[in-house]
């Protein structure tokens, strides 16, 4: 059963207490939607604090990322949820988060992918099922142009069907599921395996 843009609306104000309170969301930074049909997302208002969002801090876009409700300004970033609805008609939400571990890990690298491997925790993504798996994340190099950063993100999605998020390099995640609770799930997997991640790396000085 479908949920209404009410219900959809709260799940986004709640995803926003929870991400803001685990200090992966700060300050204005972060947007967060939900697939409101077919062909509308529901996407936060561009500029909100997301840990005190409220229930007009949300709007109704076309795929093409257009604003549906005048008056409201869609996300920044509206175009790199847009195209994950398009891509996939089985993703319901998209979150994206600026947590300190996933700044610091994509600048860490200048490689274009980081690669998880032998995490139990692996599973906690769609379609993992053991550990024995590799999990491919890719980083784009940040840009303030989201048409431009949208176009380099579009062919690696389209290569790569089992992609579970990826990284922009300095700036953030966006991960997606079928559900809020599943994009949660992904988000708190990520947030796990890039602090292992880090931690390695120091005790290794590499
Ligand atoms: C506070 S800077 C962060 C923004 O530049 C952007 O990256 C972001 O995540 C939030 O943009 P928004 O337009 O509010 O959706
Ligand atoms: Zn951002």
């Amino acid at each position: 059963m479908s949920l209404t843009r009410e219900q959809l609306a709260q799940e986004i104000i709640d995803a926003g207490r929870f991400l803001y309170g685990r200090g992966w969301s700060p300050a204005t930074s972060s947007n967060y939607s939900a697939r409101l049909s077919p062909d509308q997302a529901l996407l936060t208002v561009s500029g909100k604090h997301k840990g005190q969002l409220g229930i007009d801090d949300v709007l109704a876009t076309d795929l093409d990322g257009n604003s549906l409700e005048p008056g409201k300004k869609p996300s920044a970033e509206t175009l790199l949820h847009t195209q994950l609805y398009r891509w996939r008609p089985q993703i319901g939400a998209v979150l994206h988060t600026h947590s300190v571990n996933a700044t610091v890990l994509s600048r860490l690298t200048s490689e274009t992918f980081i690669d998880f491997e032998d995490y139990e925790l692996q599973k906690a993504f769609s379609g993992i099922t053991t550990h024995e798996s590799q999990v491919r994340v890719p980083i784009f190099d940040n840009d303030q142009d989201i048409a431009r950063l949208a176009a380099k993100v579009q062919p690696w999605l389209e290569a790569h069907p089992d992609c579970v998020g990826y990284l922009i390099r300095g700036h953030g995640l966006y991960t997606w599921g079928p559900r809020m609770n599943d994009a949660l799930r992904q988000i708190e997997a990520f947030e796990f395996l890039f602090e292992c991640e880090l931690k390695t790396r120091a005790l290794l000085n590499r």
